[in-house]
């Protein structure tokens, strides 16, 4: 093109410069970061399978209306069905795709949701029964729990599941408005079935909740059963983002199912209308949301490390001010400023990721324990699944946003890919428990754990979190040691209870880093991202460790020239650091982002193809603009 300068030329890697300054094997931190070599395999191969077909094209989303939204989105779920299908791809492969696809859809509650419930909560034989069907989408499954009166309290439902010894059925019934299922996603348009949770009343008595498998539409017109009110509960927040998701209402009208439909493997009503409870937590009826939170955890890494990587690639790419002598302004990336923003998000990208890693690994081990009946591990894995989802997601959906910040104006346009990401994301700080509730019940845990423990919550912490530790303990025993109702300290206790989430990730992340990392200089840099992650939190809540007298005024100045000093070791591997998350320019949906750094012909290109500029002069001009211009000039009294 006439008058193309070197700089914005195709084909170049505008990055190189930047890359060429990192000090550490990245092919290596590729490994570490996917898991292994071979899940860096199926990660890899698949990201660039649905990047390189146009079937599964997400650029055009924010333009299209809901419905053709909807209807794209449906495409795209049963275009991936049939690539799983035809390619015999793996289990594993074919979760990797529907991630890659990058679209909340019904097929998220349908493998998420519908299909662990009935694995988590179902008897032998209801498994025998149903996953074959689910597995091969002969049924499309949702997770209808949350009403439009309840959600965060589960044993507030008023859905009533009344068992019928006559006929060996149980009566599903709405019993009022606010007894709707209200949000369960895939439920509004496509579900076929769904797990519904309900009060369960056997002779007269009440007995909790529980859960159902109801079939909601026909398998041969898709229409809604008989006493089955079912649709969208309508647009919600951002335009594209989730309403590819049809969150869905429903209402029963004394639906009948057979008896062997409540998911019994947790407790059981015999055909003589006995109810038995299995010796094992009634709180196992909970498991699938406890599956969820966990793999929400890995999620949000996943999510933070695409907002970090586009503001990262953006901020070596962007310069403004600082030019010497006629030279080139200063990248954005060298301000301190810009450092002390950004760089505590890549640390915590890591942490997030190896703290998925962890809870993957205490979730195995809690269900492998409770086959055996050994109860002894779940509540502390319900207390880190709420609490490390809780955490992850808001610091998640904040880093998200100041990602967006980060990127000055240009992080508004949607072709950044950052408003996006944030309309997709924020509802997880929501969605599988309110965090705000979660962490209630981290806090009623450390309490617990407190009583029984004195005040040593845990010697089990590496020597490098003792200044975490002992911030714990000093809020708890803050808060415990007066005598006033767990009510009356909550907002407290909930500060108490992000604190240890916090120590949480910061122990796991030295652990991490006591294991063998292959690859030159990857652990030094992963013990800089460390350390950032712990100094920056320290410098964040100084307040509390000064006040817990674990740390003096001097060691938290010490910290933060230490943290200065952390973020210039970083700088030069910056680039190479997000080049390690392998994402695709597809995937990531952002200009600013894009892997060779061309970023100006590319937004300057991408303007044009907004449907506005499909005329110069906008539909309008004549109805409503000329008008005005054309008007007699009036003697205004100006
Ligand atoms: C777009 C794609 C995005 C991300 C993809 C990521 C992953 C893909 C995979 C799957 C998911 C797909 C998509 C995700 C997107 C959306 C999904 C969203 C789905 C939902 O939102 S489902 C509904 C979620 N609802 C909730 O979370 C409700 C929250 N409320 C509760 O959990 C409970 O009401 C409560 C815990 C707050 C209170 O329960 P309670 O009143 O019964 O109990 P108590 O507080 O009295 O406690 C009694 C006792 O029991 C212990 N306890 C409580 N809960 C549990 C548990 N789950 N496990 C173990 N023990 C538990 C509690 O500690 C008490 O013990 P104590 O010893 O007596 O103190
Ligand atoms: C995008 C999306 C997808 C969803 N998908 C599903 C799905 O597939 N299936 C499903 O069943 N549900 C689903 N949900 C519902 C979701 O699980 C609930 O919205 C969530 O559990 C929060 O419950 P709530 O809406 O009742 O919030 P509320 O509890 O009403 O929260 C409102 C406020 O009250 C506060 N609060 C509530 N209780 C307490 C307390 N005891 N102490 C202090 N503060 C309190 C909360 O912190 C919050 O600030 C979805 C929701 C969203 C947004």
């Amino acid at each position: 093109m006439e008058g193309v300068g070197e700089e914005e030329m195709e084909g170049v890697d505008h990055l190189a410069h930047e890359r060429n300054k990192s000090e550490f094997d990245v092919d290596a931190m590729k490994i570490v970061w996917a898991g292994s070599p071979h899940a860096f395999d199926v990660s890899d191969r698949i990201s660039k399978l649905v990047a390189s077909d146009p079937g599964f094209r997400k650029d055009n989303r924010s333009t299209l209306s809901r419905k053709e939204l909807f209807k794209n989105t449906l495409r795209k779920a049963a275009y991936a069905w049939k690539t799983i299908v035809d390619l015999r791809l793996s289990e594993e492969e074919a979760a990797k795709l529907r991630f890659y696809v990058d679209e909340p859809a019904f097929t998220d509650l349908h493998w998420g949701m519908f299909i662990p419930a009935i694995k988590g909560q179902g008897t032998e034989e209801q498994q025998q029964k149903w996953l074959p069907l689910a597995y091969k989408m002969q049924i499309i499954g949702c997770y209808a729990q949350t009403e439009l009166g309840h959600g965060s309290n589960v044993q507030g439902l008023e859905t009533t599941a009344t068992f019928d010894s006559q006929t060996d059925e149980f009566i599903i019934h709405s019993p009022t408005l606010t007894s709707s299922k209200w949000w369960p996603g895939g439920l509004g348009k496509v579900a076929t079935h769904a797990i519904a949770y309900a009060r369960l009343i056997v002779g007269g008595r009440e007995h909790g909740v529980h859960g159902f498998i109801v079939q909601l539409r026909s398998l041969e017109d898709h229409s809604p059963l008989l006493g089955i009110t079912v649709g969208d509960i309508g647009m919600k927040f951002g335009n594209g983002a989730y309403n590819t998701m049809d969150n869905g209402v429903l209402q029963f009208d004394h639906v009948r199912i057979p008896r062997n439909q409540m998911l019994m493997r947790v407790s059981q009503v015999t055909c003589e209308g006995k109810y038995k409870q299995s010796d094992v937590p009634r709180q196992l009826v909970y498991g699938t949301m406890v599956y969820v939170r966990q793999t929400i955890v890995a999620d949000a890494s996943c999510a933070l490390s695409r907002a970090v990587c586009i503001a990262t690639r953006y901020s070596a790419v962007r310069r403004q001010f600082g030019s010497q002598n006629g030279g080139p302004e200063t990248q954005v990336i060298d301000y301190k400023t810009q450092q002390s923003r950004l760089f505590p998000l890549l640390a915590s990208a890591y942490a997030f990721r190896f703290i998925g890693e962890w809870l993957k690994w205490l979730y195995a081990d809690v269900t492998q324990r409770l086959q055996a009946n050994d109860f002894s591990t779940l509540p502390e894995a319900h207390a880190c699944t709420a609490g490390l989802k809780s955490l992850t997601t808001t610091a998640t959906a904040d880093g998200i946003e100041e990602c967006r910040k980060l990127c000055g104006g240009h992080g508004y346009l949607c072709s950044s890919g950052l408003p996006e990401l944030f309309a997709v994301y924020v509802p997880a700080c929501t969605y599988e428990g309110d965090n705000t509730v979660l962490l209630l019940q981290v806090a009623r845990f450390l309490m617990k754990t407190v009583s029984q423990l004195g005040s040593r919550l845990s010697s089990k912490k590496p020597v490098g979190t003792i200044a975490y530790m002992t911030r714990v303990e000093h809020l708890m025993q803050c808060r415990c040691g007066v005598q006033r109702g767990f009510a009356e300290l909550s907002a407290d206790l909930v500060e108490a209870a992000v604190a240890h989430c916090q120590l949480i990730v910061v122990s796991k992340f030295i652990e991490k880093l006591q294991q063998e990392i292959p690859g030159k200089g990857v652990k030094q840099q992963l013990e800089v991202l460390c350390n950032i992650y712990a100094l920056f939190l320290l410098h964040k809540h100084q307040g509390d460790f000064l006040s817990t007298g674990c740390i003096t005024p001097k060691h938290a100045a010490l910290a933060n020239d230490e943290l200065r000093s952390l973020y210039s070791q970083v700088r030069p591997n910056a680039i190479a650091l997000v080049d390690a998350f392998n994402y695709t320019d597809h995937y990531l949906g952002s200009i600013l982002g894009c892997y060779d750094g061309n970023v100006y012909p590319k937004l300057y290109e991408a303007a044009w193809k907004d449907p506005l500029n499909e005329s110069v002069v906008p539909d309008g001009y004549h109805l409503y603009i000329r008008p005005l211009l054309k008007q007699e000039i009036r003697t205004a009294r100006l």
